[in-house]
């Protein structure tokens, strides 16, 4: 359980520390891992889903039917339909929704939420159509610009948090005192969540390391050497972190766990929903029938494919060259000719390392 010293520091002296409740946005794995992270710290979960047959079986069965249901969850997590019970009296809401259904489900509760209740996001992605992260939606969402929104990320896998398997991540807020107050969360025996007032690298290094992890997945799916993996996510981390740095990211962080870390986490660990669909390309089969079949058998989000046109829109707007992206979009709008041709276009590509970032921009034509 979670001392009573550090749940006083983050309540404040006058707040009883018995009465702490936490409300989980999603029940999906990574609803799953940070519910079950924060109940081991000894805080009351509360998981809000949308499945009747889901609150039952955390409920009465302590497993979620769908999701991670291997794992048993902790005595203090429940699980609700009803967003009000879900909210009553709660001190910390953690977001893991996918980033693209974000905007839709805040619209619907948003009253129910108190104005001071700090939100930690744990989405990955860039949405589609505005291009916006989730520092942007949740208070669009919410219509309130003083929501206190954070952003936890970092290579995590929602298994690996199940199984206590040590791991770290950062959690960036505006405000350095909230990151690290939010901090004491999820921290504990098996993690360390480092403190951080980037909220734009550590968004930026989630989102993106999804685009080049479908990459990775293409090449490994297509039988190539893990040169060619290697190629492309080194490659990729550099055009992340041009990107992150132009958007106002830190270069600092694109170096730690929610930058490089996580890249090579979902690159080449192999329980990435987003390298698994990369591999299926690679291997020939249609994105909409892998999509289809994800969706069917409920295996999760894979966030760069929605992220990815919205990637090379914004390099496009910051002037940032990005080949690497560009391959991927092409990709998955089925252009250039498949991933082979695709490559091939690549390794023919002028080699640019010693011109202007101008003249890179200006070369991603031939990508
Ligand atoms: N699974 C993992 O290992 C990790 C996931 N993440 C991120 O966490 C976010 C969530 O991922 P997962 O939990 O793995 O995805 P998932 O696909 O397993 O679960 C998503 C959950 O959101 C719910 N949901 C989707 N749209 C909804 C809507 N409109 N209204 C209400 N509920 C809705 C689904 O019913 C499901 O319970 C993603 O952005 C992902 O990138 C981050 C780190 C690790
Ligand atoms: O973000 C993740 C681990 O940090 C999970 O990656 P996938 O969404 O590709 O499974």
């Amino acid at each position: 359980m979670k001392s009573s010293a550090s749940m006083t520091s983050l309540l404040g002296a006058h707040q009883d520390s018995t009465t702490l409740k936490v409300t989980v946005f999603g029940s999906g794995s990574f609803g799953m891992a940070m519910g079950t992270l924060v109940a081991r710290n000894g805080f009351d979960v509360v998981v809000l889903t949308r499945r009747e047959e889901v609150a039952r079986g955390i409920n009465d069965e302590h497993r979620n039917p769908t999701h991670l249901k291997e794992f048993a969850l902790p005595e203090n997590l429940k699980a609700t339909t009803d967003a009000d019970e879900a909210l009553r009296g709660t001190s910390f809401i953690v977001h893991c929704i996918p980033l693209q259904s974000t905007k839709v489900f805040l619209e619907g509760i948003r009253e129910k939420i108190e104005p001071e209740v700090p939100i930690v996001s744990t989405s990955k992605g860039l949405h589609t159509e505005t291009l916006e992260m989730m520092h942007e939606i949740i208070p669009n969402a919410l219509g309130r610009p003083g929501q206190t929104v954070a952003f936890l990320s970092g290579p995590t896998f929602a298994q690996d948090i199940m199984t206590n398997t040590p791991s770290g991540a950062v959690l960036a807020s505006k405000d350095i005192m909230m990151s690290r107050k939010l901090a004491h969360l999820f921290s504990g025996p098996t993690m360390r969540v480092y403190p951080s007032e980037d909220v734009i690298g550590v968004q930026v290094g989630g989102a993106l390391k999804n685009v080049i992890a479908i990459l990775a997945g293409v090449a490994e799916g297509m039988g190539l050497g893990v040169n060619t993996v290697a190629l492309l996510v080194t490659r990729g981390c550099r055009e992340i972190n041009r990107l992150a740095v132009a958007m106002g990211g830190q270069e600092h962080t694109m170096n730690g766990l929610a930058g490089i870390g996580d890249l090579m986490l979902t690159c080449l660990g192999g329980l990435s929903r987003n390298k698994r669909v990369g591999m299926e390309l690679g291997k020939g089969k249609p994105l909409d029938q892998i999509l289809r079949e994800r969706a069917e058998s409920l295996q999760g989000v894979a966030e760069g494919v929605a992220t990815t046109p919205a990637a090379v829109k914004l390099a496009t707007r910051y002037r940032i060259p990005t080949p690497i992206m560009f391959m991927a979009d092409r990709l998955l709008k089925g252009e250039g000719g498949g991933a082979k041709e695709l490559l091939r276009e690549m390794m023919e590509a002028p080699m640019l390392d010693d011109v202007s970032l101008e003249m890179e921009f200006q070369a991603m034509k031939y990508w």
